[in-house]
């Protein structure tokens, strides 16, 4: 760079294109392709990029196996033009199996660190010919064998070596490069390295390549969804063989959520270590005894998660291990304060912090309310307004939305009486244990003080929902959930997702068994099935008197909606064995 004339022309220089061309090989546009070419243009990197060997016949074997000599060959074609160019930086990479995670600058800059005019990258395996171990020069840590999915180095070199010697096209390719590595006078006069702490090229595949990760679980209190971020954690794609877990868990109430995910994993992570209520641990104790645990382990990574945190993104860990970082935090836990405070303690300590907001990982859930509920049976009902996402997906039927597509079909068991999936079969079983921890079932008879009057004309066995506190939640519900659908098959009617009674109905063959013919006090009611005819009750379903027409064994979570006057006389049908449960609301009474 000449730099010396004024600021502009240095400016200038400074942004032009960077002397680079990188070559991939693919003979065909496999997925593989095409997650690679996403990398390439997501990282700035098409203008730098040929393809060699698109369209021609792959006779370099079998991926997977001894092989790829035409890979060597397609470049010495590619690279022929250019190997007199005195500064040109050519850069080779496998397109199938290989991202790209950084731009040009940060390639070119960490290339320049390396001080060799050729790297290879490294990896824990010997391929293909274990005999060649111990000419390997020896290495104080890091990654000492040669891979030759991704190398880089100056075209004059790269050149000397691709036609260094004859190779078939089913010949091995990184035999031929590890054998020009291994010539001690080769790799001199090529200054030729290996790429041992993945500075430029981070090799990830076969489980013992994963390097070992502590992962320490902190329940520091009460926290909703839990059963969810233990499913998160479960699912995370890392081989679990690799993985340490220490849990710290403060919470009582969590002791069966966290011994239900230890039934399920214990045995197939490498080892687990937890410290239970009982041991009184104050949360600034707790992470110290993790950070102690996490030395004595020798693993390689520790990686810290809150109960808070919901780890979306399966492939957390294999990404933020890929930065090759000391430390990794994501930018979500750190925004928890006690995270945070022990964060700086670790970098006043000399180990440096990196947060990395690259990617989605995962969300917070809010614990503000949630220990406000823990006297109800399933106190992440109760979280509809402070978690909504959450609550959705656990909650709400993943084939609700469908019903609202352009061309939805919502099926009609009898005349204007229709039926749509509403809830999830897990929102149907909490309710139902809900009302039976609750407990206080109605007598069944006329004289009913819940209500204003003290009379119901047509009673049920029944629990409302303002009794365990949820009549606000389910209002909320009708109105983001019932009514939009209400308003596609009753157009022109807009609700006011009013309704006082909302209740659960408890049908058994020797306490209440059916419901004699009524109209209900409601504009339109939904009828939702609870649980399952044929498992847990026979008989059952409700009887539209004036269409002789009955919807019978409903789908659980599946509602069914009708106008409540005048047209829609209707009756309940006997159960004649266990329990039949029902949720029904009168809207807009
Ligand atoms: O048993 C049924 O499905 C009908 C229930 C009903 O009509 C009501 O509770 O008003
Ligand atoms: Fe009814």
């Amino acid at each position: 760079i000449d730099a010396k004339e004024d600021g502009e022309s240095k400016l200038f220089v400074a942004i032009g294109k960077e002397n680079l061309v990188i070559f991939t090989v693919a003979t065909e546009e496999t997925d593989g392709y095409k997650r690679f070419m996403r990398s390439v243009e997501k990282n700035g990197l098409s203008e730098y990029l040929q393809v060699l060997g698109l369209g021609v016949e792959w006779q370099g074997g079998d991926m997977n196996n001894i092989g790829g000599g035409q890979k060597v060959r397609l470049l010495k074609d590619g690279l022929e033009k250019y190997k007199d160019e005195k500064d040109l930086v050519i850069m080779f990479v496998d397109s199938y199996d290989v991202l790209f995670t950084a731009g040009v600058d940060e390639i070119m800059k960490k290339f320049h660190k390396m001080e060799a005019r050729v790297v290879f990258s490294a990896e824990h395996y010997l391929w293909p010919d274990k005999s060649l171990g111990s000419k390997y020069p020896k290495i104080e840590k890091g990654l000492p064998y040669l891979n030759s999915g991704m190398f880089m180095g100056y075209a004059e070199e790269i050149w000397k070596i691709v036609s260094h010697e004859d190779i078939k096209n089913s010949g091995d390719d990184q035999l031929y490069y590890t054998k020009i590595f291994l010539d001690p006078q080769l790799r001199e006069e090529l200054n030729m390295k290996l790429d041992n702490l993945a500075v430029l090229f981070q090799n990830l595949h076969g489980e013992e390549d994963y390097p070992s990760v502590m992962l320490a679980i902190f329940i520091e209190y009460p926290t909703p969804f839990i059963t969810e971020f233990f499913q998160k954690i479960a699912n995370l794609s890392y081989p679990k063989n690799k993985i340490d877990i220490f849990i710290h868990n403060s919470a009582a109430f969590h002791e069966l959520d966290v011994s239900d995910f230890l039934d399920d994993y214990s045995e197939v992570y490498s080892s687990v270590r937890e410290l239970p209520p009982s041991y009184s641990l104050s949360e600034y104790e707790a992470r110290n005894r993790g950070l102690k645990y996490f030395l004595g382990l020798k693993c390689q990574y520790y990686f810290t998660v809150d109960s808070v945190s919901h780890i979306d993104n399966p492939n957390t860990l294999k990404l933020l291990i890929e930065q090759n970082r000391g430390i990794i935090d994501n930018l979500f836990i750190t925004l928890r304060g006690y995270h945070q405070q022990q964060l700086v303690y670790l970098t006043s300590g000399g180990v440096f912090m990196y947060v990395s907001n690259m990617v989605e990982y995962g969300h917070l859930v809010n614990p503000e309310t949630f220990s406000d509920y823990l006297e109800q049976k399933h106190p992440d009902m109760y979280q509809m307004f402070d978690n909504p996402e959450d609550w959705e997906e656990r909650y709400v039927h993943h084939d609700w939305s469908k019903q609202l597509m352009p061309n939805a079909n919502i099926s009609m068991p009898c005349p204007d009486v229709y039926s749509y999936p509403l809830m999830s079969e897990t929102f149907a079983q909490h309710l139902i244990e809900e009302m039976e921890y609750y407990g206080q079932w109605s007598g069944g008879g006329n004289q009913d003080s819940r209500l204003a009057g003290g009379y119901e004309n047509v009673p049920t066995r029944d629990i409302h929902m303002n009794q365990i506190n949820f009549e606000q939640h389910w209002l909320h519900f009708i109105k983001e959930h019932v009514c939009p659908i209400q308003e596609r098959v009753y157009p022109g009617y807009y609700s006011k997702a009013n309704a006082i009674m909302n209740f659960v109905v408890r049908y058994k063959p020797d306490e209440q068994a059916s419901l004699r013919p009524h109209h209900d006090s409601s504009t339109f009611t939904i009828n939702v099935a609870l649980n399952k005819r044929g498992v847990d009750y026979e008989g059952g379903g409700a009887r539209f008197i004036r269409y002789n027409c009955s919807a019978i064994g409903m789908d659980v979570g599946h509602t069914l909606m009708h106008p409540g006057r005048l047209t829609h006389f209707h009756e309940g049908l006997p159960t004649t064995r266990g329990t039949r449960y029902i949720m029904v609301s009168f809207i807009d009474p």
